[in-house]
């Protein structure tokens, strides 16, 4: 399961971010009229970098702050302090730029639902100004490679389950062939058989397209097979970063990484997983 450590040393950095800070304000009290409003940080000043062909996890439980950092490198959120930047370019200031180098996939993935993944994929291929028969071309390919039976790229996306949706999130973030891709909890609620068409998948994107994959889990089987290396996130800050074996070793002889992520951050990921199916 766990893959020997590759050396990505010499590789230039895709992904770099420096102090990171995305914080929300929340009503904690007070009245209707005069309400108290407390800011709490989602991401507390966050620092680590990712190189090109890495595949980099985060791993932490649920509100430890795993989707705001994805958002924030994503320029869907503007960070309230700090900097992220893609192959050098700031994702606040070269928002455009940086828009062309990535994608993100997310559970949270808006489709129409009535329309089926053809002509979902169609018009996000009209929105990314690609031609059509390319964009179909490349959403099939990816679609039969992540499991997805032909005739379901022709049926309502409302009657598919909850991973064959996924696998369609999947596809439209590669309607770009994007370099550097963000994976927020990509096999989080997925049945085994999809969850290894998708962890294959991503291999296969690192193996053959050099793809630049920062992804988020729960997983800890998931972060071992996949991930170069792991950052343990807790409270919006990361305690440890290293590879599984680095992570491993500083928990101490004979431990394992989830034994490892418990003694790091004091809390058992454990507890949030979903039952898989
Ligand atoms: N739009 C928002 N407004 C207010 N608070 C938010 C918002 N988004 C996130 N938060 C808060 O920020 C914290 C981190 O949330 P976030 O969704 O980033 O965690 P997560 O690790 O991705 O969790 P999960 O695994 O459940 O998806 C939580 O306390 C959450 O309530």
């Amino acid at each position: 399961m766990a893959h020997r450590a590759r050396d990505l040393s010499n590789r230039e950095i895709a992904l770099h971010v420096q102090h990171l800070v995305k914080g929300f304000s929340k009503k904690t009290g007070g009245s209707l009229l005069r309400p108290v409003h407390t800011e709490s940080r989602a991401v507390d000043d966050v620092s680590f970098h990712v190189r090109r062909g890495e595949i980099y996890g985060v791993l932490g439980p649920n509100g430890s702050g795993k989707s705001t950092l994805i958002r924030a490198m994503s320029t869907l959120l503007i960070p309230d302090a700090g900097t992220v930047s893609i192959f050098g370019l700031d994702v606040v200031h070269d928002e455009a730029q940086v828009r062309r180098l990535l994608n993100r996939v997310s559970v949270d993935a808006a489709f129409y639902k009535k329309l089926s993944p053809r002509e979902n994929l169609l018009y996000s291929a009209q929105l990314y100004g690609l031609e059509r028969h390319v964009a179909e071309e490349r959403a099939l390919v990816t679609l039969r490679r992540l499991g997805l039976k032909d005739k379901a790229f022709f049926e309502p996306l409302e009657e598919m389950s909850r991973g064959m949706q996924q696998k369609v999130a999947i596809a439209r973030a590669f309607l770009t062939s994007p370099v550097v891709v963000l994976l927020d909890e990509p096999t989080t609620g997925l049945d085994p058989k999809s969850r290894r068409d998708v962890q294959e998948f991503v291999l296969e994107l690192r193996d053959v397209h050099d793809a630049t994959i920062i992804l988020t889990t729960h997983d800890m089987p998931e972060a071992e097979r996949l991930c170069d290396r792991i950052a343990f996130i807790s409270g919006g800050r990361f305690v440890a970063e290293g590879t599984a074996e680095e992570l491993r070793t500083l928990a101490g002889p004979g431990k394992t990484l989830e034994d490892a992520f418990i003694e790091l951050t004091g809390e058992d990921l454990a507890k949030d997983e979903e039952p898989t199916p």
